[in-house]
């Protein structure tokens, strides 16, 4: 909680030796083959009533066995994971750096009367429900078609323009819940630099019936600003006057000084607060084109998805609690059997975005070196988060899961039910009979038995052999869940979100700020004003010193 770092834990230590002494026995298949209740022990049900929400964590494809996982249990009280879990829902300001409180969960949470936590931090109550209200009165007049463009017509496209936690989030979930959405709403969502992006998403716009989200916690963001000027700029080459502005533009923000400057006026403008991190935020303001695409109805049942986790979350034992499952069994692969990346891999298209979802989620928060009290760590922090959805994957970086040299502790997703269950539902049968495989064939492997016995005469090959073995005893995690609502989605999405707060308290880090994109934009910043002319280049090495002249020779 203090920042104390993670090695001086004894349970750390204690992790070190079982590490060193264990590795040899901590064998997939003899686990399964000695215990016949190993799923039993190592499987954990979340439900809820309201939303319906189901899952199953299967945990027990992981290198650990009874000792070991007390043992990381005995790390989290040692690390007073729970103390500074309440320090977060209680408001504190766990984001020491930038002396704020961390409460997405706030934007989630019903109001006290109707059984919310009560926090005492300045718009976590009441304002957050006001922001709702109008977050439900703007997406059903614009979905009803009440909400005209500058010619009267309704909107029918919808333009976020937005970048890190301002649009991945949006992306992701507006992706996973296309099933519930208002299909004649195009939703497109902006957020490089790079003009192409722009440029190719107007091409498929109607000035008199696009409304342009501009989405920005700081409102400062040099892409968000830049790309929100040149939407301004096209819609008014055809609507010509400022005020038609109002009925296609609308901003997202905690900056109403920035808004206003932009040209929005304060009543298109849907407020939230600084304790609401960036890549937290989508359950606030910015979650408005989710808000569009679904309907208030289901993004309400979104929050309240979540809501349910953060029940979970702060009420489940340690034992039995989901997020801190997923942290601890995280943390034996990271800082203990050396593995640097985590895969994320939904076994449903609907969540094709998710990993990269949490790769900003994960990455920028616990991607730190040093701990709250400043000392450099002397373990290893986030892991880098990748994947992407099966089966795709299967036929492009498996391959190196299976048999290349790196460990790759894997999550794997999936819904009991399909939304799509095209062709009598066989797709969805092929679609879990590889959800069970992979994780199988991972643990399992294949010994160089079965391979020659396989193999027949061709065994004589003994390159080929080798070439055919799985070393096997692959952890995983299988994550599954009785289909993809919104209710769902919320609850894995907080689950997550709350997995990334355990690690980072074990490892004494904040896990609430992002210093480290910082230097990358002031450089930017600096080049940027020397890019016009040649005299003005310098203070850089030669790389960068030479690679700019030949930009500003091609220039002429
Ligand atoms: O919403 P804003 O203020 O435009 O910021 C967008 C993103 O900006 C990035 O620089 C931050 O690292 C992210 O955390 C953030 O989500």
């Amino acid at each position: 909680m203090d920042g104390k770092p993670a090695s001086q834990y004894s349970a750390w230590k204690k992790l070190q030796q079982l590490h060193a002494s264990k590795q040899s026995q901590l064998v997939l298949k003899e686990l399964f083959a000695s215990d016949p209740s190993r799923f039993e022990k190592y499987s954990l049900n979340f439900t809820s009533s309201t939303p319906d929400v189901s899952i199953l964590l299967d945990y027990s494809k992981n290198l650990i066995d009874e000792e070991v996982l007390s043992t990381l249990f005995a790390l989290a009280r040692e690390a007073n994971v729970e103390k500074f879990r309440d320090a977060m829902f209680a408001g504190e300001h766990i984001n020491t750096s930038e002396g704020r409180a961390v409460l997405h969960i706030a934007l989630r949470n019903p109001l006290p009367a109707q059984g919310g936590w009560k926090i005492d931090e300045e718009g976590a109550g009441q304002p957050v429900h006001d922001v709702l209200a109008h977050m439900k009165e703007f997406s059903d007049s614009v979905r009803s078609g009440e909400w005209k463009g500058y010619t009267g017509k309704p909107i029918d496209t919808i333009v976020n323009i937005g970048i890190g936690g301002s649009d991945l989030g949006p992306v992701m979930v507006c992706e996973a819940l296309k099933h519930y959405s208002k299909r004649d709403l195009k939703m497109h969502f902006v957020s490089n630099i790079d003009g192409t992006d722009m440029a190719e998403v107007l091409l498929a716009c109607n000035r008199e019936t696009t409304l342009f989200i501009v989405a920005s916690k700081t409102f400062t963001t040099q892409e968000t600003i830049t790309n929100a000027e040149s939407a301004k700029k096209w819609f008014l080459e055809e609507a010509k006057e400022q005020s038609h502005v109002a009925k296609h533009f609308v901003a997202l923000s905690t900056n109403t000084k920035g808004v206003t400057a932009f040209g929005i006026s304060e009543s298109n403008m849907f407020q939230f607060w600084d304790w609401v991190g960036g890549r937290y935020s989508l359950w606030s303001a910015i979650g408005l084109s989710i808000c569009l695409s679904i309907g208030f109805e289901n993004f309400s049942e979104l929050l309240a998805g979540a809501h349910a986790m953060d029940k979970h979350f702060t009420s489940a034992k340690l034992e039995e609690n989901l997020p801190v499952l997923l942290a601890l069994v995280g943390i034996w692969y990271n800082d203990f059997y050396g593995a640097q990346t985590q895969a994320l891999l939904p076994y449903d298209q609907y969540m094709k975005k998710f990993a990269d979802y949490f790769q900003q989620g994960d990455m920028e928060s616990n991607g730190k070196t040093v701990t709250k009290n400043g000392s450099r760590v002397d373990y290893e922090t986030g892991p880098i988060i990748w994947g992407q959805s099966g089966t795709n994957g299967q036929h492009a970086f498996y391959q190196l899961i299976h048999q290349g040299t790196k460990l790759i502790p894997c999550d794997f997703l999936a819904p009991v039910e399909t939304l799509n269950p095209i062709s009598k539902g066989i797709h969805h049968e092929i679609l879990l009979s590889n959800f069970f495989a992979q994780p199988e064939a991972l643990a399992l492997g294949k010994t160089e038995e079965e391979v020659v016995q396989e193999l027949g005469a061709q065994s004589s090959n003994e390159a080929l052999v080798k070439s055919k073995i799985f070393e096997g005893n692959k952890p995983t995690n299988s994550i599954m869940f009785q289909k993809l609502t919104p209710g769902t989605l919320g609850s894995l999405i907080a689950l997550y979100e709350h997995k990334i707060h355990v690690q980072g308290a074990i490892w004494g880090i904040n896990s609430y700020d992002q210093m480290g994109v910082e230097l990358g934009k002031v450089l930017a910043k600096a080049i940027l004003k020397q890019l016009g002319n040649e005299k003005d280049v310098s203070g850089h090495d030669s790389s960068v010193r030479l690679s700019i002249l030949r930009i500003l020779s091609n220039n002429g």
